[in-house]
């Protein structure tokens, strides 16, 4: 189905021409370039040898970088603290963050001598409301199945800051971060001036993964932009080889601009002069402005589908949620105008296909982002008792992705106790007292929430409620707990604080006022069914104590939203 005509790396990796003579090793590229393109070999024997090779080069090769610490020291902790040095005091919301003196990437681009890897990088830039991350994670998934290397940015990340930055489908390893995180750190420290200051947080990152993508090699940069578009300090991309924008909606308004018209306007800010760009069906507002902009640049811009059933064979997305087809079909149209642009691959037009090549299906069934729509289950509560304790890990804080959230749990958890019954039923323990535990009647669903102060949450809460009532499942307590990673360090595992007595529990209270004034207006007997916990341990605690007192067996399925913090600090007590 498709012709190949490219070698995914020509160069294999910049640091090792001696060292692969050294070894006896022949780039794959330097050997098959004199073959006649009818000669090649197939993709795969292709990929696979470059795999291997690349492998032979990253077991033998020395450390990429050396550790240059003169400001820090070897350790990650140190690394970190020094991170942390760059977040700004200011509230998010301050109206003077619109620009910031954009133009500075371009002096630090400068700095770290990164203007021509920049020009070379064959990016795929994601801007949107919701859905960058996953979008990105699919389109990264695919291209790596094609046998291309690739690396990831995204943000948030959730525990550790490493996951923002992926190098073939794998958080970058401790090394190799230390290794260029003092690189960029030290040069910025010794060039930076009252003129020029040192990075604020995220420019930083966004400069380090660029870095990282470059001294890496890879073949494809997937880049999801961190706030809105036009001055993101991804947007120091000049060319990128094709842009998307995922589902538009109303989020950082304060700093975006408090119409869907005006928050278009800044995301289509990454749009580039005859780049082409692809995106979802959005609200009309928002898609004038988009089409506005698109024309204005000659960008041809395609709003695509959400990607059916049968396109994906059977297969099931590596994502969860149904608002996830629309971003894996995003995710279908960037990869594919990458592969055929950059890859040389041929990939038949999505309206020639009513599958997807095999490739594609296993990218977007085996793509992965932590808290989204992610199921764990206590392990320490499973061990101990017969009843459960499953938490639903969904980091949502729109309201349009609170309501997305609230069907995916809902139809998660009919699903998942409605199997549980039957596999009760099936193992002949029908009547029992164990089979009533398993059924819906001996479920729970409690949810626990956070979300900034700077969101609305009488428009957060009620979407929540109301969309998982009306899919007949109601909330049996909510639980409100303050955040435990703290705003201005980036933490490790480690150092989560501990019990702080003294915390201030206000917007906690606000929080519980506006689901209390929800559930009195419909349910009288509901009423009274919120706590607020000083800390997410106590929470923690007591629902596994809930469970273990319970003698029947109960089921207790816990929604974690509101917050990606939250579902990073709960994800991190629940493993450890
Ligand atoms: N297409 C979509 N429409 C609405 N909500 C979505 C969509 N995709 C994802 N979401 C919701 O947004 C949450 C975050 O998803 P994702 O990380 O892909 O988005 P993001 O744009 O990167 O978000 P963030 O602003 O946190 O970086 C998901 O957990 C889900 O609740
Ligand atoms: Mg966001
Ligand atoms: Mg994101």
């Amino acid at each position: 189905m498709f012709a190949v005509s490219f070698l995914p790396r020509t160069k294999p990796c910049r640091l090792t021409s001696a060292f692969l003579s050294h070894l006896s090793i022949h780039p794959p590229s330097s050997r098959l370039h004199h073959l006649p393109y009818q000669q090649q070999p197939h993709l795969p024997s292709l990929s696979s040898q470059i795999r291997s090779f690349r492998k032979q080069i990253d077991m033998a090769a020395p450390p990429v970088v050396m550790k240059q610490n003169k400001t820090g020291g070897d350790s990650y902790e140190e690394a970190l603290a020094a991170l942390s040095s760059l977040i700004t005091k200011r509230s998010r919301a301050d109206k003077s963050n619109k620009g910031d003196r954009f133009e500075l990437v371009f002096d630090y681009l400068k700095l770290l001598d990164l203007e021509e890897d920049m020009l070379k990088m064959k990016v795929i830039h994601v801007a949107g409301t919701k859905g960058k991350g996953s979008t990105c994670a699919f389109t990264e998934s695919i291209l790596r199945n094609y046998g291309f290397r690739t690396g990831l940015f995204t943000s948030p990340h959730l525990i550790d800051v490493r996951e923002r930055f992926r190098l073939d489908g794998v958080d970058i390893s401790e090394e190799k971060f230390l290794g260029y995180f003092w690189w960029c750190y030290n040069r910025l420290k010794e060039r930076t001036n009252e003129e020029i200051p040192m990075p604020t947080y995220f420019r930083f990152l966004a400069l380090l993964a660029f870095k990282i993508f470059a001294a890496e090699e890879v073949d494809a940069a997937i880049l999801e932009v961190g706030l809105g578009g036009k001055f993101d300090a991804t947007n120091a991309v000049q060319k990128p080889v094709v842009c998307g924008i995922s589902s538009l909606g109303y989020d950082h308004m304060e700093i975006l601009g408090d119409t869907l018209g005006k928050i278009a306007g800044e995301k289509a800010g990454i749009f580039k002069h005859g780049v082409p760009a692809f995106t979802v069906p959005q609200p009309d507002e928002a898609m004038r402005v988009l089409e506005e902009k698109a024309s204005e640049l000659d960008v041809s811009l395609e709003v695509v589908q959400p990607l059916t059933a049968r396109q994906l064979n059977g297969q099931k997305l590596g994502l969860d949620g149904e608002h996830q087809y629309f971003n894996a079909r995003l995710a279908v149209s960037l990869a594919s105008t990458w592969l055929q642009q950059i890859g040389k691959i041929e990939v038949p037009s999505m309206t020639q296909m009513s599958i997807l090549p095999e490739k594609f299906i296993k990218g977007l069934a085996t793509a992965s982002l932590q808290g989204r729509a992610q199921v764990v289950p206590d392990q320490f509560v499973e061990s101990r008792t017969s009843g459960d304790l499953v938490f639903y890990l969904d980091g949502a804080h729109s309201p349009e992705s609170m309501e997305v959230c609230a069907k995916w749990f809902s139809s998660v958890v009919k699903g998942d106790n409605q199997s549980e019954s039957s596999k009760h039923l099936v193992n002949g323990s029908s009547g029992s007292s164990h089979d009533k535990s398993s059924g819906e009647e001996n479920c729970q669903q409690i949810l626990l929430f956070n979300c900034m102060s700077v969101r609305d949450p009488n428009l957060l809460l009620p979407h929540l409620r109301n969309t998982c009532a009306a899919y007949g499942v109601n909330f049996k307590k909510a639980l409100f707990v303050p955040n435990m990673s703290v705003y201005h360090k980036v933490g490790t595992k480690a150092d989560l604080p501990e019990n702080d007595p003294q915390v201030d529990l206000s917007w906690q209270m606000t929080l519980q006022k506006v689901w209390e004034s929800l559930v009195h207006s419909e349910r009288e007997e509901d009423c009274g069914k919120s706590e607020v916990f000083t800390s997410l341990p106590m929470a923690i605690k007591w629902l596994r104590d809930s469970v273990h007192e319970s003698s029947s067996g109960k089921r207790v399925q816990v929604l974690v939203t509101g917050s990606l913090h939250l579902v990073g600090d709960v994800l991190r007590l629940i493993r450890k």
